[in-house]
């Protein structure tokens, strides 16, 4: 995968910013009624799997439950479930997710058990880093922590950006540490989380999304999961507009994340509407969309053994996930 240059900082471009909060509304309130059914809605469920970074980010995270996760993502459906929709677990199966995140000191572990199942270049590790989730640590600490997981393997890291900066209006800052960080990260993929509960205004959001873009950042992530207010289908409009403007003017793609609440099929697909409808479906490839999600996949493995025996299933059948 090739990285985001990045590009000078342009405060003529910020100070032009007025997001249109109707029209927001407007565009979300399009997108509710729109739907998929019957065997393109198992498509999509495929898809999504395809698309998440399956995550846990738990103070009472543990070796074991890592490598749970990492199993789960690289058998990420019951075999039965899957060959009955015509694909069979082998090398060159593509149901796997796209990646696993974790906290730097559990990457170590994931490496580990993804290389074992012989799978680390199929499924990337993620790390956050720099002071996740709330990036109150000195910027000397937050760089440590983003080359200690480059170091341990992992092949993406996603930091946070310091809201205190968006919230005075310190962008020049802002652009610097993202900057720092992106030098950092090496040729790790770095996704910026912007936090887009914290940071008050819609312009804001805006805004930081364009400046961690023009800092060289790879994706942009809404949340990080621990804010009250994580990934909302606003939050997704604006990021992939700003996304969309960076594509027009600087000629690269930049990638959408969505993380922080995402639990459900009909979450996922609206999602996915989204970035067809505003970014288009060359969007829609792990390259450049992935869900940050911890509770997701078992609801989309509920609803593709739904879709297979035309029964719901027992709550204990899908408790992996
Ligand atoms: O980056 C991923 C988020 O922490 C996941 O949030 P979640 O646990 O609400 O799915």
């Amino acid at each position: 995968m090739d990285q985001n240059p990045g590009c000078e900082l342009d405060l003529g471009w910020l100070n032009s910013v007025s997001v249109n909060l109707a029209a927001i509304k407007n565009l979300a309130a399009k997108l509710e009624t729109k739907g998929v059914k019957g065997v393109h809605r198992a498509a999509w469920i495929l898809k999504s799997i395809t698309l998440i970074d399956l995550t846990t980010l738990g103070g009472d995270d543990t070796q074991s439950n890592v490598s749970r996760l990492c199993f789960k993502a690289f058998r990420p459906l019951a075999e039965d479930l899957l060959e009955e929709l015509g694909f069979h677990y082998n090398e060159s199966c593509p149901i796997h997710t796209a990646a696993v995140c974790v906290y730097p000191s559990k990457v170590k572990d994931a490496v580990q058990c993804l290389k074992q199942l012989g799978y680390y270049d199929k499924i990337n590790v993620a790390s956050v880093a720099t002071g996740f989730p709330c990036g109150q640590t000195p910027l000397k600490t937050r760089l440590e922590e983003i080359r200690y997981a480059v170091e341990n393997g992992a092949k993406e890291i996603d930091i946070v950006i310091n809201r205190s900066l968006v919230l005075t209006g310190e962008w020049e800052e802002l652009y610097r540490e993202i900057q720092q960080m992106k030098e950092a990260c090496g040729k790790a993929h770095m996704k910026s989380i912007l936090a887009t509960g914290e940071l008050g205004t819609l312009n804001n959001v805006f805004k930081a999304s364009v400046v961690a873009m023009m800092a060289g950042s790879d994706f942009i992530k809404t949340s990080t999961g621990k804010e009250s207010v994580n990934a909302t289908i606003n939050f997704g409009i604006v990021m992939s507009r700003a996304i969309k403007e960076y594509y027009h003017k600087m000629g690269y793609k930049v990638g959408l994340k969505p993380a922080g609440g995402i639990r459900t099929t009909s979450d996922a697909i609206k999602w996915l509407i989204l970035v067809k409808e505003v970014l288009g479906d060359e969007w829609l490839t792990p390259e450049l969309f992935r869900f940050g999600a911890s509770g997701l996949l078992g609801d989309l493995e509920c609803n593709i053994y739904e879709f297979v025996t035309g029964k719901c299933p027992n709550g204990y059948e899908f408790s992996m996930g």
